[in-house]
């Protein structure tokens, strides 16, 4: 919902503008009119609770999974029935430096696909260097072919957009599993995004 049409609606009601009125001024119809007009103190507070939550991050602490190859390998089991669910035809598995490796490997492994690694360019300092992310020379190239993207953790999406824009110079990028999602897209440069858990926030009534 607007902040600014809801802070509009108050602002008429408060002159005393009759619900047709409000409708005629703000160019709806009665009906939302009478909604915003008996709803609107509501309205905007949950607006401006939503905008502060928005501005919270949440820490996400996975490694009694990741300590343990075993339950790595439980966690890749589903990423694997998830691609065989989808039909997804791929060549290789891009895993992103640090945390999306292990997983991506394991993959691979079970589908017996490829192994592609990137690395993000925060991961990489160079001085006096203009820097980029980039595919390590020790596991499979990635030029010209099908590969599915893995890392554990999305939070802005920024890391998952710059591997995706240089992946789709080079290759052709189908999907993206993560672990958990925090972002809330549903792709990523046009590219779907698959999260085993997604986290949002909601409105928590206080009593
Ligand atoms: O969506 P974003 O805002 O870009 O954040 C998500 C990225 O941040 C983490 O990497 P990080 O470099 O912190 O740690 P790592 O070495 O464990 O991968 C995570 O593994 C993702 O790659």
């Amino acid at each position: 919902m607007n902040k600014d049409l809801i802070r509009k609606v108050i602002e008429l009601k408060n002159n005393g503008l009759t619900i047709g009125e409000i409708a005629e001024e703000l160019n709806v119809s009665m009906e939302t009119a009478r909604y915003l007009a008996l709803n609107a103190e509501k309205l905007l507070k949950e607006e401006e609770k939503i905008t502060k939550l928005g501005n919270i991050d949440i820490f996400i602490d996975w490694r009694n999974i990741g300590s343990s190859a075993n339950r790595l390998k439980s966690i890749s089991s589903i990423i694997v029935d998830i691609l065989k669910n989808r039909n997804i035809e791929f060549d290789t598995v891009v895993g992103i430096s640090t945390s999306g490796v292990p997983i991506a490997t394991l993959v691979a492994s079970e589908l017996g696909k490829e192994l592609t690694i990137y690395i993000p360019k925060k991961h990489i300092s160079e001085e006096g260097k203009k820097i980029t992310g980039s595919i390590s020379h020790n596991f499979s190239p990635v030029h010209y072919k099908r590969a599915v993207i893995i890392d554990d953790v999305v939070t802005s999406g920024s890391t998952l957009k710059e591997c995706l824009k240089q992946l789709k110079e080079v290759c052709s990028p189908k999907l993206v599993v993560v672990l958990i999602d925090k972002s809330g897209l549903d792709e990523i440069e046009d590219v779907p995004l698959i999260p085993l858990i997604r986290i949002g926030a909601v409105n928590v009534e206080q009593h």
